[in-house]
């Protein structure tokens, strides 16, 4: 700790880049400031993960009764109106709740824009603070196409908070984003049509299982169009034509799903000399950036890894470690999951089923899940895993496409995180029955 500083670390941005790291570096005893223009949380609580997955949760229920539609009878049917006030009720009290945790930590919250005057000072809104650290987490914002009417599409964030459901959705991008929203939407009863720029949605995905998912929102009725260059928006934000190369596609409401891009404007990286490029701030293997005492955390920085919430949760949390002197190795990252919350899902950990194939470093092995009789409970009928084990029989990926691959590539992460060879499995016992005992049965 210093005492030359107003603080031993600033923050600027209180999203998971921070604040899973911060709470922890103030218990330690640490001076701790975080700097926010927004909503506290960032986009995962606010505009992102958990909306998303409370909008989603009617979308399961609604599928399994399909599945299960001669035990469950009648037609289901989601309330737009209701699912929405739900997630405002589930969503709109953490900012308060995670501002309040910040401050039970003793950190000072400023509300207001951050920017660097130089490398232990920050300018927030017009007042200067000064720290012996700076962590810059300002996170990610999304990508706008560039074409004539662009002000008429709307991004992810009016997507989770349309009051109405529109009755035609045209979602522009076939990406995380785009066939979460898509899953979302369809199951609500709009009219959904994907607007794809190639012609492979989820490109960090093996095709086999993303091709399971589009073909089932496919029967559900979406219309995929694929190889699509929007030209222009025009008529109004409610009632748009948007032009494209394959004609026009006429619709209540366009989604620009395009990527996000990095917060690194305006925020004095140019003046104190820290790099940047499109992909975000340029760090070292120990989230330092080109200027010695500012760091860059979560979706802004540039690492290498997914831009996801675990991601960023991990480096604030391994900053705590390097400023408190726990540590002073390098970032070591563990692989990191990921899923696309769509119905069914895909989730995967470490080396993918593509990767595997291509060398004989691995072995695969492919299982048909349908045919599991805990599977045949819910009547699942798209429901594949794949492992992929090393020379030594460690598993080092898996793959699954089901309504529970999240749960089921969830559960089998310490055998990925762990390197556990099979008599260290053996010494675990899951709880029985489970989808996640039959998953670790498998390794
Ligand atoms: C629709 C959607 C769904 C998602 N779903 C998932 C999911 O299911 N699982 C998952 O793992 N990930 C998901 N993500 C990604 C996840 O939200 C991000 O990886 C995570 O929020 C990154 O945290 P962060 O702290 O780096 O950035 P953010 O959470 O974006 O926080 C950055 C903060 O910095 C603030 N800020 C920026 N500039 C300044 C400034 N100059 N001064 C002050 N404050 C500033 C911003 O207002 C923002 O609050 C989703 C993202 C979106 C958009
Ligand atoms: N379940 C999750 O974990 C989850 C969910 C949502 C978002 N996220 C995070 O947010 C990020 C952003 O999500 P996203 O879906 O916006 O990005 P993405 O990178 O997943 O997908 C972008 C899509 O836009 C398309 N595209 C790019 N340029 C285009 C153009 N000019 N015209 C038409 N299409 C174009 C791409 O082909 C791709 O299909 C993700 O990469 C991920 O890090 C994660």
């Amino acid at each position: 700790m210093t005492n030359n500083f107003d603080y031993d670390v600033l923050y600027i941005g209180a999203g998971h880049g921070t604040f899973d790291g911060a709470m922890p570096l103030a218990a330690k005893g640490y001076k701790v400031a975080v700097v926010e223009a927004d909503k506290i949380g960032g986009t995962c609580p606010n505009w992102g993960c958990n909306g998303k997955i409370a909008l989603d949760l009617p979308v399961q229920l609604k599928e399994t009764q399909q599945r299960l539609k001669n035990i469950i009878k009648g037609d289901l049917s989601i309330d737009w109106t209701q699912n929405m006030l739900n997630k405002h009720k589930v969503i709109d009290g953490l900012p308060g709740a995670i501002e309040g945790g910040l401050k039970a930590f003793g950190i000072d919250v400023l509300h207001g824009y951050g920017k660097l005057v130089d490398n232990h000072t920050v300018d927030v809104d017009g007042k200067n603070y000064s720290a012996d650290k700076i962590v810059l987490a300002t996170g990610l914002r999304p990508n706008r196409l560039d074409v004539p009417g662009k002000e008429m599409a709307s991004d992810s964030k009016e997507f989770l908070n349309l009051e109405e459901l529109p009755v035609h959705i045209a979602i522009i991008g076939s990406g995380y984003i785009a066939m979460e929203f898509a899953t979302i939407a369809n199951a609500a009863g709009s009219q959904v049509t994907v607007l794809m720029h190639g012609d492979r949605a989820l490109r960090q995905f093996d095709k086999e299982y993303v091709d399971d998912v589009v073909n089932d929102l496919k029967e559900k009725g979406v219309k995929f169009v694929e190889n699509t260059e929007v030209k222009e928006f025009h008529g109004e934000k409610c009632k748009m034509t948007i032009e494209t190369n394959n004609g026009p596609i006429f619709t209540d409401f366009a989604l620009d799903a395009t990527g996000r891009i990095p917060n690194v404007e305006n925020i004095g990286l140019d003046e104190v000399g820290v790099k940047y490029d499109e992909r975000g701030i340029i760090v070292d293997d120990h989230l330092q950036t080109s200027v010695e005492g500012i760091y860059a955390s979560g979706d802004v920085a540039v690492t290498g890894q997914p831009k996801l919430t675990p991601t960023a949760i991990f480096e604030s949390q391994y900053l705590t470690s390097l400023f408190s002197g726990e540590t002073t190795d390098p970032i070591e990252f563990p692989s990191i999951p990921t899923a696309v919350f769509t119905s069914p899902r895909i989730a995967q950990v470490g080396v993918s089923v593509e990767e595997a194939k291509k060398s004989d470093e691995y072995t695969v092995e492919e299982h048909d899940m349908t045919a599991d009789w805990y599977r045949a409970i819910t009547n699942e009928h798209i429901a594949k895993r794949t492992l992929v084990f090393d020379k030594q029989h460690h598993l080092v990926g898996a793959t699954e496409v089901s309504p529970e691959a999240d749960s089921v590539i969830d559960s089998i992460l310490p055998a990925v995180a762990l390197q556990l060879d099979k008599s260290q499995i053996n010494k675990i016992v899951h709880l029985f029955p489970t989808i996640g005992s039959d998953a670790w049965q498998q390794l």
